[in-house]
C-alpha cells in the first residue's frame, strides 16, 4: 500500500436493536434472519419461518435477553464497537467509522461520513470484527458492505481484510488478555464458539467433498479450509492453547447458540457445561473468540446462562474472560493490518 493513499477505515460488526422494546428487537430479528446467508431456505419459506414463526416467539424472549445486558449508553455490542473505534482512531492517521451489518449504522452512513471527512478517499480498509469465515458472519458483512459500495457507485476502492483467526497478532492479543485469567486454580479452559448450521458448513466446501467427510477433517489440510468456520475455530483453540502452553486435558471447545432444531456444530456448549462437573470439573474458565466485542451472546447467553447450567450441575467457579474488546494489543494489531 502507497503511504500516500488517502484512506479510511471501517470496523464491521453484527449490529444490534435500536432498544430492547420489544417492536425493536423485532425488526432487528426480521433484517438479521431474512438474511439469505443466516436462514438459508428459499425466499417464502424464509418469510413463512421468520415472520411466521420464529420471530413472533422470540421478541420478547431476545427483548428480556437485551435488557438484562443493556447499558446506559445503549447495546454492548454497539458501546464497545465505538469504543473500539475511538481507541484505533488514536493509533491510526485514517478517519475510522463503524458500520453494523444490520440495524445502524449502516456501510452507507459510514461510507458517507468517510467521504464527508475526506472528499478526495481513495480506499476504504473494511475490517470485519469477526475473526472467522462463516457464512453467516464475515461473508454475509463483506458482500453487504460490497454491495452498498457498489450500488452508490462511491468513488474509493474497497479493500477487506481476510479472516484473522490464525494471524499471530491475533492470537497473541487473545492469549496475553487470557493470561490473568490463569493465575487462578482452574481445571479447564472452555473455548466456546458461535455456532452454525452443519448445512453451512457443507454448503461451504468448496472441494465438495472435504469438510465433514474426511475423517478429523479440520486436521487434514485442504484448500476447503479457508471457509471453513469449524476448522478456522479449531486452529485458533490449538494456536493459542499452543502459545500458553495449555496441556491437551485442560481444554476443550464447543458451540453455543443454537437457533432450531436442524444440527449445528458440535458439542453444543450448554451440553458440555451440564457435563463437565460429572467428569470432575468443577472450576472453569470460558472465553467466547467468535466474538471479539463482548455481545448479548457472551453476557448473557454465557455469562449468565451457561454459568446457571455450570453450576447447577454441581461446579464450583465459573469465570467468563471478556472479548478482546478495546485491549491494547488488540487495537494494535488493527493498526498494524489497516496501515500494512
Ligand atoms: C461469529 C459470529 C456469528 C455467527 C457465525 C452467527 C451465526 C448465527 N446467528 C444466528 C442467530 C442469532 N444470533 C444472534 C445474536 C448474535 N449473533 C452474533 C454473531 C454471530 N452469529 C452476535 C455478535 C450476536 C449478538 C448481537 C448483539 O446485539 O449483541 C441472535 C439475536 C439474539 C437472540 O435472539 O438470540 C440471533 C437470533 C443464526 C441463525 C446464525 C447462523 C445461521
Ligand atoms: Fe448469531
Ligand atoms: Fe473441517
Amino acid at each position: 500500500m502507497n503511504a500516500t493513499t488517502k484512506r479510511g477505515i471501517v470496523l464491521m460488526n453484527l449490529g444490534s436493536p435500536d432498544s430492547t422494546e420489544v417492536k425493536d428487537v423485532k425488526k432487528y430479528l426480521n433484517e438479521f434472519l431474512m438474511d439469505e446467508r443466516v436462514i438459508d431456505s428459499p425466499y417464502l419459506l424464509r418469510l413463512l419461518l421468520v415472520r411466521g414463526m420464529i420471530v413472533p416467539f422470540r421478541a420478547a424472549k431476545s427483548a428480556h435477553a437485551y435488557q438484562t445486558v443493556w447499558t446506559k449508553e445503549g447495546s454492548p455490542l454497539i458501546v464497545i464497537s465505538k469504543h473500539l473505534q475511538e481507541a484505533l482512531q488514536e493509533q491510526v492517521d485514517e478517519p475510522v467509522e463503524i458500520a453494523m451489518r444490520y440495524g445502524n449504522p449502516s456501510p452507507k452512513t459510514a461510507f458517507d461520513s468517510l467521504l464527508k471527512q475526506m472528499p478526495d478517499i481513495e480506499e476504504v480498509v473494511a475490517v470485519p470484527l469477526y475473526p472467522h469465515y462463516a457464512m453467516s458472519s464475515y461473508e454475509t458483512a463483506v458482500e453487504y458492505a460490497k454491495e452498498v459500495h457498489a450500488k452508490h457507485k462511491y468513488p474509493f476502492k474497497l479493500t477487506i481484510i481476510p479472516p484473522y483467526y490464525n494471524n499471530e497478532d491475533y492470537i497473541n492479543a487473545l492469549a496475553e488478555s487470557m493470561k490473568p485469567f490463569l493465575q487462578q486454580e482452574y481445571d479447564h479452559v472452555l473455548f466456546s464458539y458461535h455456532g452454525v448450521p452443519e448445512r453451512h458448513i457443507l454448503k461451504g466446501d468448496i472441494t465438495g467433498q472435504h469438510c465433514l467427510k474426511v475423517a478429523d477433517c479440520c486436521n487434514v489440510d485442504s484448500p476447503a479450509h479457508t471457509q471453513c468456520y469449524r476448522h478456522q475455530c479449531t486452529r485458533t483453540t490449538q494456536l493459542v492453547a499452543e502459545k500458553l502452553g495449555l496441556p491437551k486435558d485442560k481444554f476443550s471447545l464447543s458451540f453455543q447458540s443454537r437457533l432450531g432444531r436442524s444440527e449445528w456444530l458440535k458439542p453444543y456448549t450448554a451440553v458440555r457445561l451440564a457435563e463437565l462437573p460429572k467428569e470432575g470439573i468443577k472450576k472453569i474458565l470460558v472465553l467466547c473468540p467468535a466474538f471479539v466485542s463482548d455481545c448479548l451472546e457472551t453476557l448473557e447467553e454465557i455469562a449468565m446462562g451457561g454459568k446457571e447450567i455450570f453450576m447447577e450441575a454441581g461446579g464450583e467457579s465459573f469465570t467468563m474472560i471478556p472479548c478482546l474488546n478495546v485491549n491494547p494489543l488488540w487495537v494494535k494489531a488493527l493498526a498494524k493490518w489497516v496501515e500494512a
